[in-house]
């Protein structure tokens, strides 16, 4: 793939919740190596968008090439192995479980063996787990959740939780990173970190971001680009300063 192709291509998608345009002839690119940051007032279809990139909703028009490979129409289940991971604006972990097992359930792209490997206990499947282990300490490390590897989920604070969620998509090993509202409920300090760990998780591990955010302190800290949607398409786009300073954004953001 030749670096002016974009990694993954929005091109004149709609989704319609009964008469309700959640998103009308948006086109989007996003390119390899970037953090874009998707802004825009509340109801303006981010979300849904993110929805239609990891096909919880159906697009009724258009297509989403993602390395040239049209996904809009697969199976749910493919997008994780194809490389695009997410986070949720309502964390969504197991809370009865470990730090370390939620973690590990993020690597369930790569599977848990044949069934006949796990009966037997294979030195194959022994390596995988230990491969999966391997990368997951790794992401423990990276994230700074050492102190809360085994501890259940339900009683940790909120701001680690995101970062337990964050964490989860990691251990998939995506090629594409969707945050939605990662800032969200998180006091200055770990936002702060935030900002760090999504320049790191661009430039250490190579992995593309898009992330809807209403912080715009967030976005002018790590957003290569930035996008402002409203009713379901593209207002503006361009560096954080250009989409904040567009007038037709202001007047979004003053009408929402
Ligand atoms: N499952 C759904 N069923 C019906 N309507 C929906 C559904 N999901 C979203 N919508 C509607 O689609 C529109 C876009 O919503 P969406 O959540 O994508 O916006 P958003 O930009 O992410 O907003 P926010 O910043 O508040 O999260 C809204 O009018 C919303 O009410």
């Amino acid at each position: 793939m030749s670096s002016a192709t974009p990694l993954l291509e929005i091109d004149k998608v709609a989704l319609h919740f009964g008469g309700l345009a959640a998103i009308s002839d948006l086109s989007i690119s996003v390119n390899s190596g970037e953090v874009l940051a998707v802004i825009g007032p509340n109801g303006a279809g981010k979300t849904s968008m993110l929805n239609l990139v990891t096909r919880v909703f159906d697009a009724s028009r258009g297509s989403i090439l993602f390395k040239g490979e049209d996904i809009a129409r697969l199976p749910r289940a493919r997008i994780a192995h194809l490389g695009i991971a997410r986070t949720f604006q309502n964390i969504e972990l197991f809370d009865a479980a470990s730090v370390l097992d939620n973690l590990l359930l993020g690597r369930h792209r790569f599977g848990a063996g044949a069934w006949w490997q796990q009966v037997l206990r294979t030195p194959a499947l022994t390596r995988r787990e230990e491969a999966h282990r391997a990368r997951v300490e790794e992401v423990i490390e990276f994230l700074d959740l050492s102190p809360w590897r085994n501890a259940p989920v339900a009683g940790l604070p909120y701001g680690v939780r995101k970062v337990v969620e964050l964490g989860r998509a990691l251990c998939a090993e995506p090629e594409i990173l969707f945050l939605d509202e990662p800032a969200s409920g998180l006091n200055p300090e770990e936002s702060r970190d935030l900002a760090f760990w999504i320049d790191d998780i661009r430039s250490d591990l190579g992995i593309t971001v898009v992330m809807i955010e209403h912080d715009m302190a967030l976005v002018n800290a790590v957003a290569d680009r930035v996008i402002c949607m409203a009713q379901g398409r593209v207002l503006a786009q361009g560096t954080a300063a250009e989409v904040q300073a567009h007038p037709d954004v202001i007047s979004a953001y003053l009408g929402a």
